[in-house]
C-alpha cells in the first residue's frame, strides 16, 4: 500500500521550475493560496534534497491562517543525510522524516550528520546509494500518510514517475517565459529513449487562478 501522491509544481510557460541560477518563484498569490490550502488537506509533503539546499523552504502552511496542527509531515528525500543543520525543515512547527541511503550509515563522512538529523527527525533508511522510493511510499503508508503531495524538484519528479508512484499532477502554468538550457523543467532526470514510453495522462480539470492556469492531470500508469 501507498499513499495517494499528488505532484504539484510551478512552470513557466517555458516548462522550466527554476533558472540555472535556482531562482524560481513563479506562482502568483492566489496559486500560492491554493497550494498551502492543499497543503492543509494532505497528510505529508515532500522534497528532493537539492530542493532545501536550493530553496530552504518551510514546508508548512504559513501562507494561510493556520496553526501547527495544521501543517503536513515533512518528508526529504536525502540518500547521504546532507540536510543543513540551520534547515527550515528542522524547526517544529511540523514532524519531519528524512529518508536516506544504506551508504549514509555506513560512510563515515555522511555518518555525523546522521547522528545530528536523528536527534531531531525520524530518519528512514533504505536503498543501498539512493533513497528507495517505493520503500519509502510503503513506509510512509504505515506511519498514516494516506495523502502525499510530491513538491519536486525536477530529478525526484522523474525517478517518483519512473517508478509509477505518482497518482495525480497539479501543475500552474505562469504567464511568464525564462528560457535556458540549463533552467530546471518540471521533469527533468535521465529521461524516457522513446515517446511509447512516456506517462499517459488524462486533464480532468482546467482552472484560471488569478493571472495563472492550473492544469490537473490523472496519471494513468501508476502501481
Ligand atoms: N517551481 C516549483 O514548483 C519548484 C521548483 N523547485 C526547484 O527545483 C530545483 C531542485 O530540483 P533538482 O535539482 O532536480 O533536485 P531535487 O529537489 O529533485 O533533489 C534531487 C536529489 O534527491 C536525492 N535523491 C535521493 N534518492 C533519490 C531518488 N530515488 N530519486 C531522485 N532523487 C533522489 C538525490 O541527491 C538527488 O540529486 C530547485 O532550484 C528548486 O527551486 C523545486 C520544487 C518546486
Ligand atoms: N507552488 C509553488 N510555486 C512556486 O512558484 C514555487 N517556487 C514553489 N516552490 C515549492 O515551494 C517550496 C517553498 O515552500 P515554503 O513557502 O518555504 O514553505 C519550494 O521549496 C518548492 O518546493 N511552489
Amino acid at each position: 500500500m501507498k499513499p495517494y501522491v499528488i505532484l504539484n509544481a510551478a512552470m513557466t510557460l517555458d516548462g522550466k521550475i527554476a533558472t540555472k541560477t535556482g531562482s524560481s518563484e513563479i506562482s502568483g498569490l492566489e496559486d500560492i493560496m491554493r497550494v498551502h490550502k492543499l497543503r492543509k488537506d494532505v497528510d505529508g509533503i515532500m522534497v528532493g534534497i537539492n530542493t532545501v539546499l536550493s530553496d530552504n523552504p518551510k514546508l508548512t502552511t504559513h501562507k494561510i491562517s493556520s496553526n501547527d496542527s495544521d501543517n503536513p509531515v515533512r518528508v526529504i528525500v536525502d540518500s547521504k543525510a546532507r540536510t543543513p543543520h540551520n534547515s527550515n525543515v528542522l524547526n517544529d512547527s511540523a514532524k519531519t522524516i528524512i529518508a536516506i541511503s544504506k551508504e549514509a550509515v555506513l560512510d563515515e563522512n555522511y555518518l555525523d550528520n546522521v547522528h545530528f538529523l536523528e536527534k531531531y527527525v525520524d530518519v528512514f533508511v533504505s536503498g543501498e546509494y539512493k533513497v528507495d522510493l517505493n520503500e519509502l511510499m510503503k513506509y510512509l503508508f504505515k506511519e498514516g500518510i494516506k495523502t502525499l503531495m510530491l513538491e519536486g524538484g525536477s530529478t525526484l519528479n522523474f525517478s517518483m514517475f519512473k517508478e509509477g508512484l505518482i497518482d495525480e499532477i497539479n501543475i500552474c502554468i505562469a504567464p511568464m517565459v525564462v528560457g535556458g538550457k540549463y533552467s530546471k523543467t518540471l521533469v527533468d532526470g535521465e529521461g524516457f529513449g522513446f515517446m511509447k514510453n512516456a506517462i499517459p495522462l488524462k486533464l480532468k480539470d482546467i482552472l484560471h487562478v488569478g493571472e495563472d492556469l492550473v492544469l490537473k492531470y490523472d496519471v494513468l500508469n501508476i502501481k
